[in-house]
């Protein structure tokens, strides 16, 4: 892991989508078709509207949610709702994006059938709480064993008590896994929750299990 700390969070923002513009550009360079998963939440958006106006061949990129809550796209808790509105526009509308709810499936169903089509991502954008969780992996969620397990499936349902919906999340492997990883935390609070996330074991801190080659990008 290592840390980028901006002045301020336009400027976060600036170098975090040019630092994903610089890792997309390699991999684009080398393989045909690039994967993307970034987070939901309220950080990542000033980011990709910077990102969105990249010259890049992003009929080439393939951009997913790290993870969803289980409601509709037209809900205004839907991640996907923001990533279409803020990163699926301009030059970047070009990219195909995976949508994960299906109004007719269960959290299980859906979670199953994502599992049959990702296997890996190639690039992350991670968020995190203070509660220390990232994607949807949350540490008081039934189900966090499954997703921090070695040999966990691509997709796990979370059911957190803290959260009003069920979640559908990458896994810890699939996220650790990717090539070019990024985590965006903004402000003093979530830089002391991520170095106390370093002290603890991921059950109780699920950051802790995607820090590997991790690219922290931090403002206040
Ligand atoms: O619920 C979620 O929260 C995290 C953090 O969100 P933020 O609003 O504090 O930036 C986010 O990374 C995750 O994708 C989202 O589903």
């Amino acid at each position: 892991m290592h840390k980028t700390d901006y002045a301020n969070r336009d400027e976060a923002a600036k170098g975090i989508a040019a630092a994903m513009e610089a890792d997309l550009k390699t991999l684009l360079g080398s393989q045909d078709q690039v994967t993307v998963a970034v987070a939901g939440g309220t950080t990542p958006a000033p980011i990709f509207d910077i990102l969105a106006q990249a010259d890049l061949d992003w009929d080439r990129v393939t951009i997913m949610a790290s993870d969803e809550r289980w409601v509709p796209e037209t809900h205004d808790r839907s991640n996907a709702q923001m990533i279409r509105a803020r990163l699926l526009t301009g030059p970047a509308a070009k990219a195909r994006f995976l949508p994960f709810h299906q109004d007719d499936l269960t959290p299980d169903e859906g979670a199953a059938a994502l599992c049959k089509t990702v296997s890996s991502v190639d690039m992350i954008l991670l968020g995190m709480g203070t509660d220390m969780h990232t994607a949807s992996l949350f540490p008081d969620a039934v189900g966090i064993d499954a997703g921090l397990a070695p040999d966990a499936p691509s997709f796990v349902v979370m059911h957190p008590p803290s959260q009003p919906e069920a979640r559908i999340s990458l896994s810890a492997r699939v996220l650790n896994a990717a090539a070019c990883k990024h985590l965006a935390i903004y402000g003093q609070d979530k830089a002391e929750a991520l170095a106390k996330a370093q002290t603890c074991d991921a059950k109780e801190a699920p950051i802790a299990a995607v820090l590997t080659d991790m690219t922290v990008h931090w403002a206040p």
